[in-house]
């Protein structure tokens, strides 16, 4: 072991983590930890890199639909590797450029490259343990060590190649046929990048619809909509998975059914990473989901440790743990025990997939509207019934507005349909800044004839 680094703050993580250490921290010193690429998930695996691949899927989409407006148009062919090399060749001089500017040009920070974890208290500091053999004592610490994809049982045992969205986005050539374990996000975008892209994809499902969390009408939408673009197998457990000669997968249902694939991409869920940090060192148990106990200030019960995003949020999205960030980062200066505090705004968080079509919510769904009896007004607009969805020919879009009665309250928002990430964005503020359903829908003008017109017609469709 080498002699201990004395520092005043640790950070465990690269995401949403590297953007604590701004000018204000200048006079400090700081080790930063980071065992896999500088910038963490976003960046490199996760929301950036996906989109730039969901866009060619929806340019090549496009052009298969757009017969229906008398244009002909086709997919001659997708040149996969230049795909590739368009989104990494951006990526990755990010990456590195990112990474060069923390090691090279912060002389008040130190980079640890490797995996970290407690190994307990030493004269009041946290002592840090590399798997590298570093030892680093540090005053406060921030976790910010997001989280690993879960992988079932029946496929991490059975020996077979499987992707993750690790590897998935750099395949060295499109496969013929994909199988997707999952029916969340992260298979709901992959299956419209891949089969966007020219892939026969199946999408596995556990239970009876896909992205069940969502509002019941979107994922009940979408899972018929799923159903008509890719082969979808619902109430479907994987119970094994063999490799066959060739390089393809052959998974085995409870049913007994088989299903072959060129290859497998394995989107069952994120797993916090607060479990590989040996937290026990230093008196902090996880929460029964498995994430790093927090309160509303990003304190964890450790004195002077803090935790941000995936690895202790209740949501796994980046706008969320970019905010948890900004909050933290404040409260780290201005004290522990400040009676000034910042706090994390959980009020109203939206979140969007990028699938085929894009789906985007923000607040109660309904069910759980009605779960906490609350007294409310429902309203689901079609895109194909304003004139944008006409100039469309939608039949797939809904929009549903949800409000309490009386007080016009807005409780939540749900959108299946082109742009849902957009449009749904000044329901968000709306909801935010405390507008009534009616004071958003009058209280402003809506460009005609664009697509918002129909959150504008679902609002008024309210019985208020
Ligand atoms: C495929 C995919 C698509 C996504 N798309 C979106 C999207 O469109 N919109 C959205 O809002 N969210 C999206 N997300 C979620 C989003 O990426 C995460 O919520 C966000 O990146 C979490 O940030 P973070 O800083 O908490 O963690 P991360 O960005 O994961 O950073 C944690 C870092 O800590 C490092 N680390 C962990 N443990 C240790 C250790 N012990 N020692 C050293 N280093 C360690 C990891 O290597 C990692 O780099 C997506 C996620 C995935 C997987
Ligand atoms: N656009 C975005 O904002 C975006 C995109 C991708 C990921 N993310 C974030 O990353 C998180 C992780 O994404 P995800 O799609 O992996 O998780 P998810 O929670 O969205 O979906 C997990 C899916 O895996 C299934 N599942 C879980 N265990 C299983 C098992 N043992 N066998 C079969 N199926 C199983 C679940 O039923 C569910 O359908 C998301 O919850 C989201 O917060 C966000």
């Amino acid at each position: 072991m080498s002699t201990p680094q004395i520092v005043d703050l640790a950070v465990i993580g690269t995401g949403s983590g590297n953007s604590i250490s701004d000018e204000r921290f200048d006079d400090i010193s700081i080790a930063i930890f980071e065992e896999n690429l500088f910038g963490g998930t976003c960046l490199n695996v996760g929301c950036i890199p996906t989109k730039m691949f969901v866009y060619a899927a929806d340019v090549a989409e496009a052009a298969r639909s757009a017969g229906r407006y008398g244009v002909h148009a086709s997919v001659d062919s997708v040149d996969w590797p230049s795909i590739v090399d368009r989104v990494f060749g951006r990526i990755d001089p990010i990456t590195a450029g990112g990474r060069e500017y923390r090691v090279d040009r912060c002389p008040n920070i130190t980079v640890y490259e490797s995996h970290v974890r407690f190994d307990g208290v030493d004269d009041d500091r946290y002592r840090l343990v590399t798997a590298a053999g570093d030892v680093v004592l540090a005053s406060q610490v921030v976790i910010a060590a997001g989280a690993r994809s879960a992988v079932p049982d029946a496929i991490a045992e059975s020996g077979v190649r499987y992707y993750t969205n690790n590897d998935v986005m750099r395949l060295p050539e499109l496969p013929k046929r994909l199988v997707i374990v999952g029916s969340g996000y992260i298979a709901s975008e992959f299956a419209h990048v891949f089969s966007g892209l020219g892939v026969e994809v199946s999408v596995i499902a556990r239970g009876p619809r896909l992205l069940r969390p969502m509002d019941d009408d979107i994922s009940a939408r979408f899972t018929e909509v799923a159903a008509e673009q890719w082969d979808v197998h619902l109430n479907t457990q994987v119970k094994g998975a063999t490799m066959l000669d060739g390089g393809g997968v052959r998974l085995t249902f409870d049913s007994g059914d088989t299903l072959d694939a060129d290859a497998l991409l394995v989107a069952t869920g994120r797993i916090p990473n607060g479990d590989l940090l040996s937290l026990d060192t230093i008196g902090v148990e996880l929460t029964d989901d498995g994430r790093v106990p927090v309160d509303s200030h990003g304190r964890t019960p450790a004195r002077g440790v803090w935790a941000l995003g995936d690895v202790s949020s209740p949501y796994q999205l980046k706008h969320v743990a970019n905010h948890e960030q900004r909050v933290v980062q404040g409260n780290l200066l201005r004290g522990w025990d400040s009676a000034e505090l910042a706090s994390f705004d959980h009020r109203f968080v939206p979140a969007a997939v990028f699938t085929h079509p894009q789906i985007a919510s923000v607040g109660l769904t309904e069910e759980q509207a009605r779960e906490r009896g609350l007294d409310i007004t429902v309203k689901v607009q079609k895109y194909g019934d304003v004139a944008y969805g006409w100039a469309m020919e939608d039949t797939v879009g809904i929009c549903k507005v949800i409000a309490e009665r009386g007080s016009g309250t807005l409780l939540g928002a749900h959108l299946l349909g082109a742009q849902a990430s957009s449009i749904i964005q000044p329901v968000i503020q709306a909801m935010s800044f405390g507008l009534s359903a009616h004071e958003m829908a009058r209280g402003q003008y809506w460009i005609h004839p664009a697509l918002p017109e129909v959150l504008e017609n679902a609002l008024l469709g309210l019985e208020l």
